[in-house]
């Protein structure tokens, strides 16, 4: 829903003036060499300016937003634990020692910009899209998304932007230089579920995309519309919103799980035969796109958890956005390092956005977090995203700067940190943890006070979130019970705050690999809690024979067929799981090796 009523951009008309960057988007913006297919429309003198002037907006933009505490949030009085500081955010994450002292890990951020929970949907459009708008008619093609756990925001910061930005689209096609080229605004919208297209104004028609001759992306049958009038774009994204959420895949619980895409396009009007515009499905029959700009509303990040959910489809689902969030952020890496092959086939959502990763192209990331204690480990996963999308980007000015990708052994923090416990396990020792500070509280908590804590304890990452009774999903009413899962997967998802920092790195080709490498890990583990159970189930046997034979009169050649029967089971489950182990272990050095042989980070 729009609810804002919007005012004239101060960014738009200021064109012919002299374009102020007033959000110093300077720092290491590259400009690249025109490349683009598109880039036949010749550029007037007075567009020279602005085509300077595009210079100044950065490349990528990572913005992040923070919502307010809900009235559910408040009502539960639960704290709010994301502070804000100009470009900068900590999140205060309560923790739990082995001996339940409570402390708060401080994990510090800061981005291209930091709105915080009073900031409007106008100031949004400012720093976000605003400055992109007139680089659209100098054959950008521009791409901003929403990203963040369910319920936290995407869905409320990205419905007003296109509406804002086709208002300043419109109002500069009024102006002289692009009217007389004859240049028009065209829309459509479309959504991407479970790997399909479906055309939001057009009856959720199922949609497919082809490539032509110059490899260019045509969604076939997908519905454009000009539009001159900002009252129509209105109508338009009401109407596909609509077909969105009450659609024949069902309401918001599927809205989550879907991407939806709404394209504004700059062509160039080109009068075509009618014969022509019958047999044509593509764009090419309603002119030359100059530039666009589009609008992601993305799927629930933790969505690409459910990759163990019982339900097939839902997996799938899970799989799919998983991939597509993965491939996405590949695509911004590729884009920024000037690489010449773009892995836009890694999903069906990059894909779609191939004709915007190429050529000139900008890309705005805003992601959303809530800031209620019980979303901190989602909260954090979308932030260690964002910051890995900054951080791979030339110009990123995050923790790259700060050397956050150097691996720091946990155990060398001289802060009080060292007193927590560190897990045997090798993959948890190095975790880039720079982003951390640890505030030791020096107090005891209580058994039930850790439920409303909601803190994650170090020493067994697998058994003991005491997530029960929140999660960032509850709004939405799914059960959290499988949060360890979930932040297991998810962080394998957003290139890993755990094991997965000792894991190679994702790349587009890599992702069926990951995949199968994500379902053996699994089952690793399932092999090991097995193996335990069978463990204590022969314990239990033994101690039953041990009593036995302490028994008077008992039967020693009882004991010694049976002791020997015992210890022959276990050595077997020891020994299978060991196989499993060397199995695994060998899966992760092949693709460390395969990793080492693809293009640097
Ligand atoms: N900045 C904000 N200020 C006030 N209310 C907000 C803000 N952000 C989100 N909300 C409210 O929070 C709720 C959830 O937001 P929204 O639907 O946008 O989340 P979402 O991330 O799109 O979720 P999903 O992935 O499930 O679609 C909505 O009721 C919305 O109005």
């Amino acid at each position: 829903m729009i609810s804002e009523p919007f005012e004239p951009s101060p960014y738009i008309p200021s064109i012919s003036k002299g374009f102020e960057n007033d959000f110093n988007l300077t720092a290491g913006w590259q400009q690249k060499e025109q490349t683009d297919a598109d880039a036949s429309a010749p550029v007037p003198t007075n567009e020279k300016e602005s085509n300077a002037r595009e210079n100044n907006v950065a490349k990528i933009r990572v913005v992040v937003r923070k919502r307010p505490l809900n009235k559910k949030e408040l009502s539960r009085k639960e704290e709010d634990i994301v502070t804000v500081s100009d470009n900068a955010l900590t999140v205060h994450e309560p923790k739990l020692k082995v001996d339940l002292t409570a402390y708060v890990e401080k994990h510090e951020f800061c981005f291209d910009a930091v709105l915080d929970e009073r900031v409007t949907n106008d100031e949004v459009y400012r720093v976000t899209v605003e400055p992109i708008i007139p680089t659209i008619f100098q054959r950008t093609k521009a791409t901003c998304f929403a990203y963040g756990q369910t319920g936290s925001g995407k869905t409320f910061t990205m419905q007003p932007l296109p509406l804002r930005a086709a208002e300043d689209l419109v109002r500069l096609l009024h102006q002289p230089v692009y009217h007389n080229q004859r240049f028009k605004l065209w829309l459509s919208y479309f959504e991407i579920y479970g790997g399909k297209l479906f055309d939001l104004l057009g009856e959720r028609k199922k949609l497919c995309m082809r490539e032509d001759g110059r490899q260019q992306v045509c969604i076939v049958g997908l519905q454009e519309f000009e539009v001159s009038d900002v009252q129509i774009v209105k109508e338009y994204i009401e109407k596909g919103n609509a077909a969105r959420s009450t659609g024949s895949t069902g309401a918001n619980e599927e809205s989550s799980r879907s991407h939806a895409i709404l394209q504004l396009a700059i062509k160039k009007h080109i009068e075509v035969k009618e014969s022509f515009r019958r047999n044509n499905d593509g764009n090419e029959s309603r002119g030359k796109v100059i530039g666009k700009i589009s609008f992601i509303d993305l799927a629930g990040s933790e969505r690409g958890a459910d990759t163990t959910d019982n339900d097939r489809q839902t997996r799938i689902e899970g799989a799919e956005i998983n991939k597509s969030l993965l491939a996405l952020k590949e695509c911004i890496r590729a884009l920024d390092n000037d690489q010449i092959h773009i892995p836009f086939r890694g999903s069906k959502l990059t894909e779609v956005l191939r004709d915007s990763f190429v050529g000139n192209s900008k890309t705005v990331m805003i992601s959303c977090i809530s800031p209620n204690v019980g979303s901190c480990e989602h909260t954090l996963n979308t932030l260690r995203y964002a910051d890995r999308v900054k951080s791979l980007s030339k110009s990123g000015n995050t923790k790259k700067d700060q050397g956050q990708n150097s691996l720091i052994p946990i155990n060398k923090d001289t802060s009080s940190a060292s007193s927590i416990p560190v897990s045997a396990d090798v993959e948890d020792v190095y975790e880039p943890q720079q982003d951390v500070k640890v505030v030791d509280t020096g107090r005891r908590v209580t058994e039930k006070e850790t439920l409303s804590y909601i803190p994650t304890v170090d020493y067994d990452k697998q058994q003991s979130s005491f997530s029960s009774g929140f999660s960032g999903r509850e709004e939405s009413g799914v059960a959290s019970g499988s949060m360890d899962r979930e932040r297991f997967e998810i962080n394998n998802a957003y290139g890993g705050s755990t094991s997965q920092k000792m894991r190679p790195s994702y790349s587009q080709n890599s992702l069926d690999t990951e995949e199968k490498v994500q379902k053996e890990e699994e089952a690793l583990i399932a092999a090991h809690r097995k193996e335990i159970e069978d463990t204590m189930e022969i314990v239990r046997e033994e101690m039953k024979l041990l009593a036995e034979v302490e028994q008077p009169g008992s039967l020693i050649d009882n004991y010694v067929t049976q002791l020997s029967f015992v210890l022959s089971r276990k050595a077997a489950s020891l020994v299978s799981l060991q196989a499993r182990l060397a199995r695994f272990q060998h899966r992760l050095k092949e693709q460390e090796i395969l990793s080492r042989k693809r293009v640097p980070r």
